[in-house]
Formats: C-alpha cells, structure tokens, sequence
C-alpha cells in the first residue's frame, strides 16, 4: 500500500507519517529528510546557495525515484510538495493521498519555534507576520490540497482516524 500525506507545514506531516508506517508495518519516507540525505545539507542551505528553484527540481526528482523503488510506504511529503512541477498528478496516480488540514492558528502555535527550519517562514519577524503568511500560502495551496481523495481535519488526525478514514475508502472504491 502506498500512503501520501500533504499539507501545509506544520500539519504534522512527517510526525504521523512515522506513526502510520508503524501502524501498517510499511517502510517510512520523508520527502525533505530524502533531499537533505542525498544533498548532505539541510533544507535551509539548500535554499540559501542554490534557491527555491533547485529545491523543487530536487524535490520532484526524489519523489518521482522513491515511488520507484517502494511498492509500499508512507511518505511525508513538504508542503510545497504537491503544487509544482506536476508532483500532484505523481502522488494521486501512484497511492492514496491524504490531507492533513490544519488551521492557520493551529499551525502558528505549531511552528513559533521551529520556523527557523523552513526558508519560507524564516525570516518573519513575529506570531502576526507568520500567521499572514501561513494564511497566504494556504490560500494559494487549497486548489491542490484539495484534489486529495481523503482529507483528516484536525484535531482529529490520529493513526486510527487514518486508519478508518483508508479503511472506509477502500470498501467504498
Ligand atoms: N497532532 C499534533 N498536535 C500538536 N502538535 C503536533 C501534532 N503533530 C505534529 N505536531 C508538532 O508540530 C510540529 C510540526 O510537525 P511535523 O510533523 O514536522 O509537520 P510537517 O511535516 O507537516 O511540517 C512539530 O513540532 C510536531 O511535534
Ligand atoms: O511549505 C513549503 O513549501 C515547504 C515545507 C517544508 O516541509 P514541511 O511541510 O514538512 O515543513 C519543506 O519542504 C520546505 O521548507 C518547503
Ligand atoms: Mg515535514
């Protein structure tokens, strides 16, 4: 089985991706944890010295070579992830995909002290500004979110409402 989680960042993505690989005794992949290990740098300096353009190409690449090689798994994507280069489409024709939708507030307290991992939340100077730009690039992400055939809104998003929410889905297809 092949389980795609999307979402904003700070959805809780690749904490609940773990859980759920756990849980189906399937391999785990985080997209961002793939590129910084193939890279050897982080998601910030990658970035800084070669750009945001680079990073989706690498991000596309990585995707498209980890549905390749594992027939089964639960893979984290970013948040980004499925609003370029066609990534969408990859992730919807090869696996199920879920989307973890959050509220901009949720996600603010989620992310105060982790921005600093993500270079397009970064350099925001508070809660306010962050909370603008959350909501922003919710705004523009929504059409692609959701184009996911399953959708856990929380605070509902635990491993058993997965769990359900793909059991259900799978009687009903
Ligand atoms: N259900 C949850 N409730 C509260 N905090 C959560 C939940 N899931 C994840 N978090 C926290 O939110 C932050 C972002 O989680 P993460 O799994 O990295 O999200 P994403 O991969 O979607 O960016 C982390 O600090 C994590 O511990
Ligand atoms: O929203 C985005 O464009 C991004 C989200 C990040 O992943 P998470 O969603 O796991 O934070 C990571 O891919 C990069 O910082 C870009
Ligand atoms: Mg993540």
């Amino acid at each position: 089985m092949r389980l795609h989680l999307i979402g904003m960042p700070g959805a809780g993505k690749t904490t609940l991706g773990r859980a759920l690989a756990t849980a189906y005794e399937v391999p785990f992949r985080d997209l961002d944890q793939e590129i910084v290990r193939r890279e050897q740098r982080t998601i910030p300096d990658i970035f800084a010295q070669d750009g945001e353009e680079y990073f989706r190409e690498r991000e596309a690449s990585v995707l498209r070579d980890l549905i390749a090689e594992l027939p089964d798994l639960v893979l984290s994507t970013g948040g980004g992830t499925p609003c370029f280069h066609h990534n969408l489409e990859v992730l919807l024709e090869s696996g199920l995909t879920l989307y973890l939708a959050v509220p901009v507030s949720e996600l603010v307290r989620r992310l105060q002290r982790q921005a600093a991992s993500r270079p397009l939340l970064a350099a925001l100077p508070d809660a306010a500004a962050l909370e603008t730009r959350l909501a922003e690039t919710l705004a523009a992400r929504q059409q692609f979110y959701d184009r996911a055939p399953l959708c856990c809104a929380a605070p509902a998003c635990s491993v058993e409402a997965v769990r359900q929410l793909v059991e259900r889905y799978n009687a009903a297809v």
